[in-house]
Order: structure tokens, then sequence, then C-alpha cells
């Protein structure tokens, strides 16, 4: 459904200086696939995102978005793909069920099957009840939700959603996966997403791709990035802080053990299977006459792999605003 060879895009800042936001990028993305986009503020998420729907060209490499070359081809990806900016129904000024019906008519639906769509749509996303209720008097979870009806109209192959639950609040934020869920088991459309919530990509998500300074610096499954970078923890708890200062210094010489912490009366240590490790763990610290009186495994979290790639923690990395500049190419959020 996506695939992309070094996909990359420039921008020239006023001040002259230049702005390499996404540095050869190599993507696929197959059909039927829910892909989560990660990455701290200015990684590039929207820059990529917007390539990929056809509302930015490139600067250098390739991709071809259900089927079609995005810099050739632009009005065939369009057709076949919806787009959900971070915009927050900023440009509409009509009812919502109109919002709905003007956009379906854009794609080509007639009258009649344009309002039942709309009609459909804003059933299906909870709406039906502010129908005719103008954007301006609704919450920011309502238009968001209408975002996605918009987005949707046209019954998209393919569906881009940058940030689609920033701002809204947990019970909205299900309500509105819950939704898209439910779209995506119908039809089997393709879903790419970024977001800043790690909880919902590890829930969403059948792919992460974690983007850092333009570069993918990793990929796989929830799972496949939490094993393969950082491994289960380990956690053995003594009966004081000079019994767990010798199990450390013993798991630390352990093989396959990465680094091991302790805190108070417990030691932690990272191992790629801890249901495999722990008995070994266990009879070496019952060999030192060390007493273990409590032991755990976890699987680390999103923000541990982050953490273990980056050296900082995805939760701070996006707690700051985007700090570039912008310049006049910058193309409206709505593909039309
Ligand atoms: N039109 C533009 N002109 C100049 N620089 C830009 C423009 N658009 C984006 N950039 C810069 O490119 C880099 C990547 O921005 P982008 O918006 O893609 O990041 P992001 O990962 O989506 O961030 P966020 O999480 O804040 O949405 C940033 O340094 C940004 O300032």
């Amino acid at each position: 459904m996506i695939s992309t060879a070094g996909l990359s895009r420039r921008f020239r800042a006023p001040d002259g200086d230049e702005v390499h936001a996404v540095r050869g990028i190599d993507l696929s993305v197959a059909q039927g696939e829910t892909v989560a986009v990660l990455g701290p503020n200015g990684a590039g998420k929207s820059t990529l995102m917007r390539m990929l729907s056809t509302l930015l060209p490139p600067t250098g490499g390739t991709a071809r978005v259900a089927g079609f070359d995005v810099r050739t081809q632009a009005p065939l990806v369009r057709e076949r793909i919806g787009y959900v900016g971070q915009g927050n129904g900023a440009g509409h000024t009509q009812r919502a069920l109109d919002e709905v019906v003007t956009q379906g008519r854009i794609y080509g639906l007639d009258r009649a099957a344009a309002r039942a769509r709309a009609t459909e749509l804003l059933s299906v996303l909870g709406l039906e009840q502010l129908a005719r209720r103008r954007t301006q008097a609704m919450s920011g979870g309502q238009r968001r939700r209408l975002d996605l009806a918009i987005g949707l109209v046209h019954l998209p192959a393919l569906m881009f959603l940058d940030e689609p639950t920033t701002g809204l609040d947990p019970q909205n934020r299900n309500n509105l996966w819950d939704h898209i869920t439910a779209m995506r088991r119908r039809s089997g459309m393709t879903v790419v997403f970024s977001t800043h919530y790690l909880e919902e990509a590890d829930q969403q998500a059948d792919r992460i791709v974690i983007i850092d300074h333009g570069r993918v610096i990793a990929e796989g499954t929830p799972t496949q990035l939490k094993q393969r970078h950082v491994g289960d923890r380990l956690t053995l708890e003594t009966t004081d802080h000079a019994s767990a200062e010798r199990l450390r210094g013993l798991i630390a010489g352990m093989d396959g053990v990465g680094t091991v912490t302790r805190q108070g009366d417990a030691v932690t240590g990272q191992v790629a299977d801890g249901r495999t490790a722990l008995p070994g763990v266990i009879a070496a610290a019952r060999d030192q006459e060390i007493t273990v009186v409590a032991a755990e495994t976890r699987l680390p979290t999103l923000d541990d792999v982050f953490l273990e790639l980056t050296g900082r923690s995805l939760r701070d990395a996006a707690g700051r605003p985007g700090t570039g500049t912008e310049d006049s190419d910058r193309a409206p959020e709505k593909v039309a």
C-alpha cells in the first residue's frame, strides 16, 4: 500500500538556514496494516505524512502510495486516501452534515450518495445529534470526530491520521479508536497514524516506526521492539541493601544480562527473556547465600525502547513544541 525509497524533504527557512526534516526514509506498509509513527517534536512525522498524502512534494527519493507515485500521479493517490491533519476542524464553517456532504461531492459522489454516506458516518461517529450544528459550536472532541468523518467520506483504502487524539480526554480518545477500529474491520482500511501517546501506539498499531531527526531509527511490532531493543526487566527483591548490592554484582557478571540497577533492597537487570533467565539467577543467588524474597519479570514499555535508542525519554522529548520556522510552501492541511 505504501513503499518509499530514500524519501527526503528539505525546507529553506526564511533566515536562509536549511532544515532537513526527512532524511532518506525507506518504508513499506502492507494493505490492511495499522502503523504508528512515533518520534519527538520536530522528528519529521508530519512532514512524512504530508508527503505521502501529496500535500507536500518530496525534495528527494520516491514514494508510491495506493499504487501510484505521489509526485507524478498525485490526483490518483488522493482519490484513494483520506488525511486528517492536526488542524482540528479549524477551517470548517458550515453545519456538520453539510461539511461532510461537501467533501463527498468534491470526491465525485452524487448528492444522494454523499448525503447517505455523510449521515451514516455521523451516526457511526456518534455525531448524529449534532448534524445541524455549526462546527464553531462543537467541542474539540466533536470536531475531531467530524474531521474523521470528512476524511472517511469517500471510503478511502488508506487513511493518514496526524495526531488524531491530541487534546482529547481519555474517554473521547477511546471512542475515536473504537470508531476507527470498526471501520478497519468493515472495509480492511490501511491506517497510518502519528501520536505522542505511547500507550495508544502500543494498543492500536500492528507495527511501530520510530523516527528521530528525520530518520527511521527502529521499526517492528510493539513486542519485537521491546524484545529487540530492551528485553525483559527482571527484578529480584532481597532482605537488605547489602544483599542487594552483592546480588547486583552477581547478576551484572552473568552472561546475557544488560544494564543492572539497584533500588533499595531490589535489583533489576535487562535480560532477553525473563522467564528463561529467572531460575539461573535464583540458583546463583542461593549459591552465594543471598536470600531472594520476591521476583518478577516485566515487559518494557515503548518509552524504555525510545530511551534505549536515543538516550532520551519520548515523554520528555515530546514535551516541547516544535522549534522550526515556517516557509511559504506549507500546504493546506486537507486533501480536497
Ligand atoms: N514548512 C516548513 N518550513 C520550514 N521548516 C519546516 C516546515 N515544516 C516543518 N519544518 C521543520 O521540519 C522539521 C520536522 O517537522 P515536522 O512537523 O515534520 O515534525 P513532527 O515530528 O511532526 O513534530 P510534531 O510532533 O511537533 O508534530 C522541524 O524542524 C520543523 O520545524
